[in-house]
């Protein structure tokens, strides 16, 4: 892939597609982490004069512009970290955008509105995610891909703006490819994948890979009660993806077949409702209640995965354990950052709430090998997939 260094960027208008997803409580940013991760390129970029347009997503708007998903406190937060006024455009690609990418002198710095407003960003159709990619294009002369959280997506600022640009790939993409490769190439063993969090049906798929590199794969968090269910437990209202329960009766027969050990929970923390004040108690998996959902792994799961980390020579490991939002059901994703900061493994933490989590628990950064901004993206590069966004900046 093409560096920054490779490209002629002085007095040029460069679109930088970071990834700025970040946790938000209202307008206040709860963790600032994917923010920090991609000061070293805008720097880079803008101590070479080049003159910076980013472009990002925040949640899932669906192609419909909602004030909860603007970028707006991004722009002042990322402002106050560069030290520099981050002006803000309050559309992706109309007329805000186009006069600030005209106005745009040569370090200066922009933030354009979440390209997910757009339908034709996240479009499974390639002639309207084109259209989105050609008026993202009119922004700027040259592209950087740095948002390595969404390169796993084939959306228009990630995989069809770069065919339209001269690109290379940032150092934030770069590090994090540098990192994952070591766990592809040849993992010391055992090998621990960890996985939970709330994306269940865009995660569940990689289990099918990963059940041919990995030695152990634990299962908390949202990801547990469609496994749970498969086994024939009744789950309440806790996250199920009832129409995925089939395959993944596929998974635990395959992971028996092939001696990797699927290790799900023994008891979870039943809460009457998604909330930090709801009645809440410990229950053994086989006894869920009907009307109660399963938010955190109890403490007979987390000392059970504290006991499958104990020897892992390397872990990865991507999604909460519970809702560790809320302290009472923190302690399962406090118990296995706990048992990655003592282990001596090779240990990889990714994610955005992941990365969140580890360090609202009070983690020093520095107790984990690598932190990576992405858990989807970080999930796939494993499986060995060619990811749109790392495609498109090869070529
Ligand atoms: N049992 C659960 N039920 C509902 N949500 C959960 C549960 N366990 C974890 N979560 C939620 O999962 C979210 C993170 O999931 P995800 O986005 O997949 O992780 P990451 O961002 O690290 O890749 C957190 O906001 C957390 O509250
Ligand atoms: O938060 C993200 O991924 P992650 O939760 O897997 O770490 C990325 O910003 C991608 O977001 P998406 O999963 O809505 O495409």
């Amino acid at each position: 892939m093409r560096t920054i260094e490779d490209l002629d960027v002085a007095g040029k208008r460069v679109f930088v597609r970071a990834d700025l997803n970040v946790p938000l409580d209202g307008d206040r940013i709860t963790d600032d982490g994917r923010i920090r991760a991609s000061l070293p390129t805008i720097t880079a970029l803008r101590e070479r004069n080049a003159r910076v347009i980013i472009g990002a997503h925040l949640g899932r708007p669906k192609g419909k512009v909602d004030p909860a998903y603007s970028l707006k406190p991004v722009a002042a937060r990322l402002g106050e970290l560069l030290g520099t006024e981050v002006r803000f455009a309050s559309d992706t690609a109309g007329e805000s955008a186009q006069a600030i990418s005209r106005e745009l002198a040569d370090g200066e710095v922009a933030l354009v509105e979440n390209l997910r407003f757009e339908p034709g960003e996240t479009s499974k159709d390639d002639a309207e995610r084109g259209e989105f990619a050609d008026r993202l294009a009119a922004l700027a002369e040259l592209y950087v891909g740095d948002g390595f959280g969404a390169v796993h997506r084939k959306h228009a600022s990630v995989y069809d703006l770069p065919k339209r640009l001269p690109h290379a790939a940032g150092g934030l993409v770069l590090a994090e490819v540098n990192v994952l490769r070591k766990l592809t190439e040849s993992p010391q063993r055992p090998y621990v994948v960890v996985l939970g969090g709330s994306k269940v049906s865009d995660k569940l798929g990689v289990i099918d890979n990963l059940l041919n590199t990995a030695d152990r794969i634990l299962i908390g968090g949202g990801m547990a009660y469609t496994f749970l269910a498969a086994q024939g437990y009744e789950v309440g209202a806790s996250l199920l993806e009832r129409d995925q329960i089939d395959t993944v009766k596929g998974y635990l027969r395959r992971a028996e077949e092939r001696g990797v050990e699927l290790v799900l929970p023994v008891d979870v923390v039943a809460a009457e409702k998604f909330a930090a004040d709801a009645a809440h108690d410990v229950v053994d998996v086989r006894e869920i209640p009907a009307d109660r959902m399963g938010l955190d792994i109890g403490p007979a799961s987390a000392e059970l995965f504290a006991s499958k980390l104990a020897d892992a020579a390397t872990v990865f490991w991507n999604g909460p354990m519970g809702v560790f939002e809320m302290e009472p059901y923190a302690k399962g994703t406090r118990s296995v950052a706990q048992a990655l900061a003592d282990s001596s493994a090779f240990t990889v933490v990714g994610g955005g709430d992941s990365a969140a989590a580890v360090r609202a628990l009070g983690f020093d950064e520095k107790a984990f090998s690598h932190i990576s901004t992405g858990g989807g993206a970080s999930l796939e590069y494993l499986e060995g997939k060619t990811l749109p966004g790392i495609a498109a900046l090869e070529e």
